[in-house]
């Protein structure tokens, strides 16, 4: 019964907690890091509400301490995955017809659940799962994750808002119905709080999900998991499976209910994943959504009016936070000659300041890379780089998976501008840096534009107007989120709406309006309030019918 119109008032971002020495946070931190390494996780499938065991069990170790055994998870296989389509299929109807305002509740409850009880819980998991230090997990699984939930919330309200034009007489209404089938969230392993958004953004539209998140991601995607059932999710709506990504795409992707796929993670999966839909395309009910976020090889120009120390930190932060592991991170950087010497100078003794470690040890800035298979990738490009002629690493350049997957915070100069590590996306702790001659600015421009198939992230470095001017109208289709005097990295839900295109993705931006269109399926309406009741228009009228 709905007998109001509901507001859903804009929020503001969840603050950011710092963690500094002696706050009560870092405290509360430390001890939910030590519970959780204390007592080993035994992490089930949530399929239509209830806990999936197989016995396959696959171990989690924090990538920066391989040694230590975490927990484990229950894999599944293709049986699995066509229990959760059942289960979110089973659960549809009544979900798609629970009042708007009765859905919203339950992801506002869980962003308050994880603003609050569960804070270090989500912070300690993804921390641990996949080695982030604090603040790099505070940004994410707490402070993201929450206002995805919040402002995805809003948002959804102020679409069911807008409504068409009636003129006198008629009365036309849009009513925005979720999409009939199942909706396929596909999640990659860097942030806690992609993970939450591809499942939820779609459920909180009245779709039923299935979602399967990256392995070395199962520890906090559980965790987000059973706070979204203790907010009230009701079974079925999501379910979490854990299953290899092929046998997942057999058996969603052949299904004749699949009505869309929300996805993050590699250019490569997601192009496959295209044209496997576009193979079965006279298979489905409906013509299926496809969102895909993807690849970057994100840039840093720096003009010569920037400030020295201005580039320095947009690159040491830009390009290693999180050791690299963010989609939009700094990994291709354009340097003037008049200050391409300086910079590299002191971005390297910057460097040399970074502790790598744990991520208990919170001094440590850089901590490990996913896993062995992401190592040996990354390994394998700076083991070139020291062979090949035209590049140079200046910083960094050690490795060992000794004790866990640890990078050294990597620089290679280049004289080559289109040198692999300038064009292939490296997903690490890896910049390459190019200089070009300071009165040649506009043709690096160009250079940034035409170099990578990606346009995902890209940043300017400069305080002369007619460069940044230049630099935004050159740069116009190189990058979805374009920063002037910033890094690339670190958008905000609600303040810098997040994705992009080329090989990078369809550009939907994750945590706006603009995602949520494609989860609904508008239905327009007209109501005539005195319908005619001749079928002659006026003029082939009698006179005598006047
Ligand atoms: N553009 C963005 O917003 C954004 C954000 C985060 C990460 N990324 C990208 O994600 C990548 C890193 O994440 P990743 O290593 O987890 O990516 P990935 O492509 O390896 O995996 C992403 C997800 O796809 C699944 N998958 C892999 N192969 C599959 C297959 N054949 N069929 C179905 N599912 C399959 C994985 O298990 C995982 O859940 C980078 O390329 C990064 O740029 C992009
Ligand atoms: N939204 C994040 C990146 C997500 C990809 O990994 C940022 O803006 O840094």
């Amino acid at each position: 019964m709905h007998n109001a119109y509901f507001h859903f008032a804009a929020p503001q971002n969840e603050p950011v907690l710092n963690y500094a020495p002696g706050s009560p946070e870092r405290a509360a931190l430390k001890k939910q890091l030590a519970a959780f390494k204390a007592a080993p996780a035994d992490i089930p499938m949530y399929i239509g509400g209830k806990e999936v065991r197989t016995g396959k069990t696959v171990d989690i170790r924090p990538p920066h301490e391989i040694k230590h055994k975490l927990g484990h998870f229950h894999m599944g296989d293709a049986s699995h995955v066509q229990t959760a389509i059942d289960a979110a299929l089973a659960a549809q109807a009544q979900w798609a017809a629970t009042p708007w305002e009765q859905r919203a509740a339950i992801f506002l409850r869980a962003a308050e659940l994880i603003a609050t009880k569960y804070r270090y819980h989500m912070n300690a998991a993804t921390m641990l799962g996949q080695s982030k230090n604090a603040y790099q997990a505070e940004i994410d699984s707490a402070c993201e994750l929450i206002d995805f939930l919040r402002f995805n919330v809003h948002y959804l309200g102020e679409i069911y808002k807008q409504q068409p034009y009636s003129p006198a007489g008629i009365h036309n209404r849009t009513e925005y119905r979720p999409l009939e089938g199942f909706v396929l969230a596909v999640t990659p392993f860097n942030f806690t709080a992609i993970g939450g958004n591809l499942p939820t953004a779609p459920a909180m539209c009245g779709n039923v999900v299935v979602w399967k998140p990256a392995n070395t991601q199962v520890f906090a995607a559980s965790m987000f998991m059973q706070i979204l059932l203790e907010a009230g999710l009701p079974d079925g709506v999501i379910n979490l499976v854990y299953a290899e990504g092929p046998v997942l795409g057999d058996v969603c992707f052949a299904h004749r209910h699949f009505a869309g796929i929300h996805f993050t993670g590699s250019t490569g999966v997601f192009q496959q994943m295209w044209k496997t839909i576009g193979g079965n395309i006279d298979k489905y009910r409906s013509y299926p959504r496809i969102v895909g976020e993807t690849g970057g090889k994100d840039f840093v120009v720096a003009h010569a009016s920037a400030p020295v120390d201005v580039v320095v930190t947009a690159l040491a932060r830009g390009a290693f936070e999180y050791q690299g592991q963010k989609c939009s991170a700094a990994s291709r950087a354009y340097l003037p000659d008049s200050m391409a010497d300086e910079v590299l100078e002191k971005l390297k003794a910057t460097l040399g300041t970074m502790k790598m470690g744990t991520v208990e040890d919170f001094g440590n800035f850089i901590n490990a890379v996913i896993d062995e298979r992401s190592f040996d990738k990354i390994s394998a490009y700076i083991a070139q780089a020291k062979k090949d002629p035209k590049v140079k690493i200046i910083a960094g350049g050690n490795y060992s998976k000794t004790d866990g997957y640890f990078i050294e915070p990597t620089v290679i100069h280049t004289t080559d501008p289109k040198y692999r590590t300038m064009c292939e996306e490296i997903f690490g702790p890896v910049l390459t840096v190019y200089t070009y001659k300071a009165d040649q600015f506009e043709e690096t421009l160009q250079l940034v534009d035409s170099t990578s198939d990606y346009a995902l992230t890209g940043s300017i470095l400069a305080t002369d107007r007619y460069a940044i001017e230049l630099a935004t109208r050159k740069l116009v289709n190189s990058a979805g989120n374009f920063y002037i005097n910033d890094k690339p990295t670190g958008a905000v839900v609600g303040q810098q709406p997040f994705g992009g295109a080329r090989a990078s993705g369809t550009n939907d931006k994750a945590g706006s309006m603009l995602n949520l269109y494609r989860w609904l399926n508008a239905r327009t309406i007209k109501e005539t309030m005195v319908p005619p009741v001749d079928y002659r228009y006026a003029f082939l009228r009698a006179d005598d019918d006047v």
